[in-house]
């Protein structure tokens, strides 16, 4: 059962065995398969953080068909960029943020601005933020979409899915919508299915940065077991097809010693994402107790221009 597992690996008291999670990084041929991506390479990879697709490591879960994972594609600074873009833009108005309803923030003032800007305030505010919705946004009471509540989807998470997408088979993608969940050493995701978009054969995108993740795949429903993996900085899972519609959740964050997003000479590094070195310092202290996924989907079908 999903409850079971997610009680099993939340544990700290016992704390879990985690002989039985994959570990793409070591990969168990009898557990995934290789997947050889769609080399087409992008000019605008380069520019938003992406290695050359050839270098990529792409699998699938063989007893979790549509369940791909793609291994940190992301360079150093491509790291520090999405960081910081979560962080720093992503939780700014007009998007939704979990502390609107506790009006804690003024229309004013950025989550990001007072947390780093204002000692005072910004003290009790670090760990508060727990998720942002992006373009189409997500109303976790009715757990569905509306076209009323709508933002611009920043253009270059648009760019960077156009890219992800196409180098794994699923040209057409439209990334429509955006979840920004932030989480801290103790925080979970409770088992849950995504079904709110019209267009659920459309792949579903998550994007890991920061503190790795203990991942849970289930079945179609909660009675089904689930199947664990490690989710470190910089992987993406994408949901599609027989995958989409199940159970998933995050039991468990562990710290760290791999982290893609330090560099040595990163801040001597000439491109424009890591100019600003001062924000950076901020969010490298965030993400050394933090964990980011960016959770991307498809709402609309191909060619549907609104919800109605
Ligand atoms: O944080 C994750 O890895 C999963 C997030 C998720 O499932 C969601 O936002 O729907
Ligand atoms: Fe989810």
């Amino acid at each position: 059962m999903f409850k079971d597992s997610f009680k099993y690996y939340k544990s700290r008291n016992p704390p879990p065995d985690l002989k039985d999670v994959v570990d793409f990084s070591i990969p168990d041929l009898n557990k995934v398969r290789i997947i050889t991506t769609q080399c087409v390479e992008n000019q605008q990879g380069d520019k938003l953080g992406l290695k050359p697709i050839k270098e990529w490591r792409v699998y699938e879960l063989i007893d979790v068909p549509g369940l791909i994972f793609i291994e940190n594609p992301f360079t150093e600074i491509g790291q520090q960029y999405w960081i910081l873009k979560c962080l720093k833009d992503y939780s700014k108005k007009p998007n939704k943020l979990n502390l609107d309803i506790h009006n804690v923030l003024n229309d004013n003032e950025s989550w990001w601005d007072i947390t780093f800007g204002n000692p005072e305030k910004g003290k009790n505010l670090l760990s508060k933020l727990r998720w942002t919705t992006l373009g189409y946004h997500h109303n976790w009471d009715t757990k569905k979409y509306s076209e009323d509540l709508k933002t611009q989807m920043p253009l270059e998470i648009v760019k960077l899915m156009d890219i992800l997408a196409d180098a794994i088979g699923f040209q057409g993608f439209k990334a429509e919508a955006a979840i920004i969940n932030y989480y801290r050493m103790n925080s979970t995701l409770a088992g849950h299915t995504d079904h709110s978009e019209i267009n659920i054969d459309a792949p579903l995108f998550s994007i890991s940065f920061g503190q790795t993740a203990i991942f849970l795949i289930g079945g179609l429903t909660q009675e089904e077991p689930a199947v664990a993996m490690y989710l470190r900085s910089g992987d993406i899972v994408v949901m599609s097809e027989g995958s989409r519609l199940r159970y998933h959740g995050v039991p468990k964050i562990l710290p760290t010693i791999i982290k893609p997003w330090e560099t040595n000479n990163a801040s001597e590094s000439n491109t424009s994402i890591s100019k600003n070195v001062d924000h950076w310092k901020k969010a490298k202290m965030y993400i050394s107790e933090a964990r980011i996924n960016m959770n991307i989907r498809q709402v609309l079908k191909s060619g549907q221009m609104t919800l109605y």
